[in-house]
């Protein structure tokens, strides 16, 4: 497959209330499968995604599978097919399973992409009229994803989706996102790193503001220094998690739930 990313960021930069939060992020997103965007608390990756969006004012250079639209609005960038799942969700608790998928079509984007959905998770379709406020956390991020693949994105952008789920919850993240980057190429934020294991082939790494590493994500998470150097992970957690004797229960659920990263077919690039 062609070495070509969809989504070529250069020198971003966001300035937010005279604060400097962008000082220059590079980072290429692949046009199949998983990038994670990954940092230490603070490092960017929010206003990263945010910047990308244009939710925020920024420079530098945003391409788009080959156009650049740092100069784009917001819903210009959306119709061109970007879809956001957004860290809290973005789920309207009190509307049913299909109301909310309802509130993501998007008129003169064609036929709204159901089959795909329900074919990745039928059990959106058997909820259809459950309030989501009473779905799980796993089953809210489905309709979060679902919402971004019913217009026929080319691109889904999942901010932090595992950010405070229960470890068994995580396990269901991990497989709705593994199910929708088979349809569509995703960037990840992330920080749980078994997620990171499992799911992404390539990684870039934020800090301070700025692109700090990029490369395979299997030699980052194998490379101890680098990931306590980059991520701060600790000297009895390494990239799959806590050492052994040191996890809890939940963490055993959490990171023995998720098995090593699945063989990939297509490294070259
Ligand atoms: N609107 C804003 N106004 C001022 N400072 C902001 C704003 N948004 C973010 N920041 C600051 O910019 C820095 C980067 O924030 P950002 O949320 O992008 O980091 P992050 O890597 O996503 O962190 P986390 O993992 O904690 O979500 C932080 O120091 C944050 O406090």
């Amino acid at each position: 497959m062609s070495g070509e990313p969809l989504l070529r960021v250069r020198d971003l930069r966001v300035v937010i209330g005279g604060r400097h939060i962008l000082h220059g992020v590079d980072l290429d997103v692949r046009a199949h499968g998983v990038t994670a965007l990954l940092g230490r608390n603070g490092a960017g990756k929010t206003t990263t995604v945010r910047g990308i969006l244009g939710l925020v004012p920024r420079t530098g250079s945003v391409l788009f599978d080959g156009t650049e639209t740092v100069r784009l609005a917001t819903h210009a960038l959306v119709r061109r097919g970007i879809g956001y799942a957004p860290e809290d969700r973005g789920v309207f608790a009190g509307l049913s399973v299909a109301e909310n998928l309802r509130l993501a079509e998007r008129p003169g984007a064609g036929e709204p992409a159901y089959a795909l959905v329900h074919e990745l998770f039928p059990e959106l379709r058997r909820r259809a009229r459950q309030p989501a406020g009473t779905l799980s956390g796993g089953q809210q991020q489905m309709v979060a994803i679902s919402r971004t693949l019913l217009n026929g994105n080319r691109l889904i952008i999942a901010d932090e989706p595992t950010k405070g789920l229960a470890p068994k919850v995580v396990t269901e993240v991990a497989q709705v996102l593994e199910r929708a980057a088979e349809a569509v190429p995703v960037l990840l934020v992330e920080q749980n790193l078994a997620m990171v294991r499992r799911l992404a082939e390539h990684c870039v790494v934020l800090a301070d503001g700025r692109t700090a590493h990029h490369g395979p994500a299997d030699e980052l998470l194998t490379d101890a220094e680098a990931t306590r150097r980059l991520l701060g992970v600790g000297r009895h957690q390494d990239a799959a998690g806590p050492a052994p004797a040191d996890r809890t229960p939940a963490d055993r659920t959490a990171v023995d739930a998720l098995p090593a990263a699945r063989p990939h077919t297509d490294r070259e690039h």
